[in-house]
């Protein structure tokens, strides 16, 4: 049953422990990251049949003729939900575009940035206990609309070797064809440090359990990561006049993705507390993945009872969702309060799988706390920019005395000198 604290008191003990590390899967995913990078792909595929259960006999790399034979498996309605999820998606990412630019004042220094996509991604879909092509779309489509070119895509098989005919599909939908069948932290440290068929990447984008995370979070410096995007969460804002049934079924929406996935509510409302409570064990019974819910609904799931209204704002930033929904009274009012989340869900019309699957806004966010500092993936997750100075000789006179002044005060009489050398030059 998902517990249900009044003593508000007791708070922060339940946001500290779901924020902290998990330490013992931090060290197996060391070890498994040293094993790819010393025994490259050899240690890969290994790893592969120990976790993934694949023989190392599959290769690695998806042929085109599986692609093909994928489109002869999904249903007419799938490529029509796909068709406008991609669309919904497509869109939302154009408006983010971002575009070279130089200063265009007539007198002055010329100044500017320019904006580059980074060469080649990889991207993790995840597959161990559920199949995502909604995430390919999610990762794929604003690094095509930022203009990458390379695109790698890493997703774990089913036992028999094979990725699910939906995730191929998706993938060809958006024009990839590099699909490499391997999951989890191994996966990642392919990606990373390359082994002998995967080509290293310069950035590694996507969500994945709670191995993927620490994996991209390990990894992280030798290439560039999106973020941490871990076990799911959601946290309900609700008010005495919401929807028990609603709130229920969001609150299972996520739980039935990870047993670590995180699924909180907080009310001013015991009664309504009582009531989702109930609603949640009722509903589980239905579900085909209630193992896996039930886990995270007993061990992760909270509601939060609180009076006062100011602390539950307090509540709502310091745990920094990832996905929040306020079904409370004038939502859009309260959005205000809010400072930190991957995404919010304004209203009872507005549940989170909307924003999974058709809304638009990408569904890979920070999870753990990180939505304090990270943003949900983007555009400009897969563009970097370089400034670009341009002085003439009158600019750099102009400024000459600020540059040699501060140099000095540095110590760093070369600088100074890189100046000096062009006044007098003749
Ligand atoms: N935050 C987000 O944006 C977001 C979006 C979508 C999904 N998700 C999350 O993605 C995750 C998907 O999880 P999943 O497990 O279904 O798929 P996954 O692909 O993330 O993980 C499966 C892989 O984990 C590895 N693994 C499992 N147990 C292991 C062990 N004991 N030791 C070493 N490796 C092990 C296996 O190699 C397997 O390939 C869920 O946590 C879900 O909540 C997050
Ligand atoms: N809710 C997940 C992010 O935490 C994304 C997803 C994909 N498919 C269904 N849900
Ligand atoms: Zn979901």
């Amino acid at each position: 049953m998902i517990k249900i604290v009044t003593n508000s008191s007791d708070f922060n003990k339940y946001i500290q422990s779901s924020q902290t590390g998990l330490v013992e899967v931090e060290r197996a995913v060391r070890s498994i990251i040293n094993k790819v990078r010393e025994e490259g792909e050899d240690g890969l595929l290994e790893l592969r049949q120990r976790f993934d259960g694949v023989p190392s006999a599959r290769p690695l790399r998806v042929q085109a003729e599986e692609i093909n034979q994928a489109y002869q498996m999904v249903d007419d309605s799938f490529r029509r939900a796909l068709q406008q999820a991609k669309e919904n998606i497509y869109r939302f990412h154009r408006k983010q575009e971002r575009k070279t630019w130089f200063s265009t004042e007539e007198s002055g220094p010329s100044l500017g940035q320019l904006i580059r996509p980074i060469d080649r991604v990889g991207i993790y879909v995840p597959g161990g206990t559920a199949t995502y092509p909604s995430s390919v779309l999610m990762n794929a489509i604003p690094a095509r609309v930022a203009g990458v070119k390379e695109i790698a895509m890493v997703t774990p098989p089913d036992r028999d070797g094979n990725v699910p005919a939906p995730t191929l599909v998706a993938a060809a939908e958006v024009g990839i064809t590099e699909i490499y069948r391997v999951g989890g932290a191994h996966a990642i440290a392919a990606l990373a440090y390359g082994t002998r068929s995967i080509k290293p990447v310069d950035k590694i984008t996507g969500p994945g359990n709670a191995y993927v995370t620490l994996a991209k979070k390990q990894v992280y410096g030798q290439v560039g990561i999106d973020m941490l995007a871990g076990p799911s969460e959601i946290l309900v804002v609700a008010d005495g006049n919401a929807n028990a049934r609603f709130a229920a079924a969001d609150l299972l929406s996520q739980a039935e993705h990870d047993v670590l996935a995180r699924p909180l509510m907080v009310t001013d409302s015991a009664i309504l507390a009582a009531a989702v409570r109930e609603e949640i064990e009722r509903q589980l019974k239905r579900l085909s993945r209630q193992d896996i819910a039930r886990q995270s609904i007993d061990n992760h799931g909270v509601i939060f009872v609180e009076n006062d209204w100011e602390n539950i704002w307090q509540l709502v930033n310091a745990i920094a969702p990832e996905h929040l929904e306020l079904l409370v009274v004038n939502p859009m009012k309260m959005l205000g309060r809010v400072r930190h989340a991957g995404a919010v869900f304004l209203g009872p019309y507005s549940p989170e799988p909307v924003g999974d699957y058709v809304a638009g806004p990408n569904h890979v966010l920070p999870t753990g706390g990180t939505a304090r500092f990270y943003s949900p993936l983007n555009v400009d997750t897969f563009i970097k920019k370089s400034s670009v100075i341009s002085f003439s000789k009158k600019d750099l006179v102009k400024e000459a005395e600020n540059i040699i002044s501060l140099a000095r005060v540095e110590g760093l009489d070369a600088h100074a000198r890189a100046v000096q050398a062009r006044l007098e030059e003749d």
